[in-house]
């Protein structure tokens, strides 16, 4: 899921370049970003063999929908027809930051295209999946699926349920959060998780989608959706479509 995120989030609304249109996170030269490190362990994954009829670059992205619904999210109605580009420009990145202000989160997800809202639905989707690496990221710890989407964030946060992890990353001035929710590892919190908190507007979308569930999954959806197909305009077919044709 987080491989799909970054073959998108490479989008620029203002030049209307990058997006998933290209499955240039294929090269060497993309995946070596910092942003995408440890991403090779997924390309690997991403076995083109099984699934000729579409691209790397619609693999990529349909095994990011499966992710979501296999493990109990929601189903994200599916478009293909992405192409494979031949190269990738070296300029091509993520700038994702590992540690980023309140403001450089805005920018990142105003340069996609996305409002507070859409924002919060999207980083509360993908931080409940998976964890982090150290020899990746140079953060360690896990989330946790099933915790109730909005609700990991709220209860935990609100109740000053989280605790600056202890010492994991002092040495390289890293800051991350943790919660205990009973059982196994504790949940952990990056700091632009945290970020979803300490700003208000961020914090007001997230209150009320921990009292609104059914809006969290769709609005969820939906950005995942546009966050997917960001650069594909014209180039895409609903599968819906090709089975009822
Ligand atoms: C400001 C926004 C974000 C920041 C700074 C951020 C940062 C990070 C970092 C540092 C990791 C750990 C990577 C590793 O060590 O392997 C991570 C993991 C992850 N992120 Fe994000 N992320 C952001 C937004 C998102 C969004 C929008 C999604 C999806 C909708 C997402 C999905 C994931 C997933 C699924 C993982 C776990 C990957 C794994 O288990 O290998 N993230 N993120």
């Amino acid at each position: 899921m987080r491989y799909a995120w970054h073959a998108s989030g490479t989008y620029d609304r203002h030049t209307r370049t990058g997006g998933s249109n290209g499955g240039t996170m294929r090269f060497e030269t993309e995946r070596a970003d910092p942003e995408n490190a440890g991403f090779s362990k997924a390309h690997a994954l991403a076995v083109k063999a099984l699934f000729p009829a579409l691209s790397m670059a619609d693999i990529i992205i349909l095994a990011g929908h499966v992710a979501i619904e296999h493990t109990g999210g929601p189903a994200v109605p599916f478009s293909y027809g992405r192409r494979d580009f031949g190269g990738c420009a070296a300029s091509a990145s993520m700038a994702e930051k590992e540690s980023p202000t309140i403001d450089a989160m805005r920018g990142t997800f105003d340069r996609l295209g996305f409002d507070d809202k859409e924002t919060v639905a999207l980083i509360v989707l993908g931080h409940q999946y998976g964890r982090c690496h150290g020899d990746a990221s140079g953060f360690e710890g896990a989330w946790r699926e099933g915790l109730g989407y909005p609700s990991a964030y709220t209860h935990g946060v609100a109740r000053g349920g989280y605790r600056l992890s202890p010492g994991v990353l002092a040495a390289r001035n890293q800051r991350q959060y943790e919660m205990d929710f009973g059982g196994g590892e504790p949940f952990m919190m990056l700091v632009s998780d945290m970020c979803l908190w300490y700003d208000e507007e961020y914090r007001r979308h997230l209150l009320h989608y921990d009292s609104h569930r059914s809006e969290f999954r769709r609005d969820a959806a939906l950005a995942w959706k546009k966050l997917t197909e960001l650069g594909c305009a014209g180039t895409l077919v609903p599968e819906r479509e090709t089975k009822a044709a």
